[in-house]
């Protein structure tokens, strides 16, 4: 650390300002972004919280050997993307939830992907976007609608998407 006029900064061999990342969590009410939240933050499942409650939380984390500053919104959209400029003109990053127990949730995340296709067009920058199926211990119980699709595989994303990635808030 050296000294310049008092004040410190970082000299060689000291650790970078650490990188600002804001991640918008986004999806249908119910898909489990807010209990999905609150599990990556306190490494726990947690069921008192507020559901319809948007917040942004902070949180102090490593990736790469290199200190980032997490920023996660926690969105509460009613059923559709509303007023989405306060996310996408402040995330860097997106998370698209869907619940795999629910066709609803799963089709309702495709609204989501489209808005953030836009975006990227209307901005002509790219931002890293994943789809993410949550609740899977409760693939068992996932609703097809239309009796033809009651008997398909679980609504998760083909494993080869380069946004998918399926996960459940309740194992670790
Ligand atoms: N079985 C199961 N239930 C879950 C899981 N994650 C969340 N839930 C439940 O699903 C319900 C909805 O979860 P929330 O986290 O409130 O969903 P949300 O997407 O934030 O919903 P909104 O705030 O309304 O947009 C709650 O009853 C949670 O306890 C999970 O992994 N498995």
């Amino acid at each position: 650390m050296s000294s310049v006029f008092g004040k410190p900064r970082a000299g060689p061999g000291t650790h970078s300002a650490p990188l600002e990342v804001n991640l918008a969590i986004l999806g249908r009410r119910g898909a489990g972004k807010s209990a999905l939240t609150v599990k990556f933050l306190t490494k726990r499942f947690i069921s008192e919280y507020d559901p319809n409650l948007e917040d942004t939380y902070s949180s102090e984390e490593t990736v790469d050997h290199q200190p980032v500053h997490l920023r996660v919104m926690d969105t509460a959209d009613p059923d559709t993307p509303r007023n989405c400029e306060r996310y996408l003109n402040w995330a860097h990053a997106f998370l698209v939830v869907y619940s795999v127990d629910s066709r609803q949730s799963f089709e309702g995340s495709t609204s989501y992907l489209e808005l953030l296709a836009l975006h990227a067009k209307e901005t002509q920058r790219g931002y890293p976007a994943l789809l993410l199926g949550n609740k899977l211990d409760m693939a068992q119980y996932r609703i097809a609608l239309g009796s033809h699709r009651a008997e398909e595989e679980p609504l998760l994303p083909p494993p080869e998407s380069p946004w998918s990635l399926a996960t459940s808030s309740f194992l670790a």
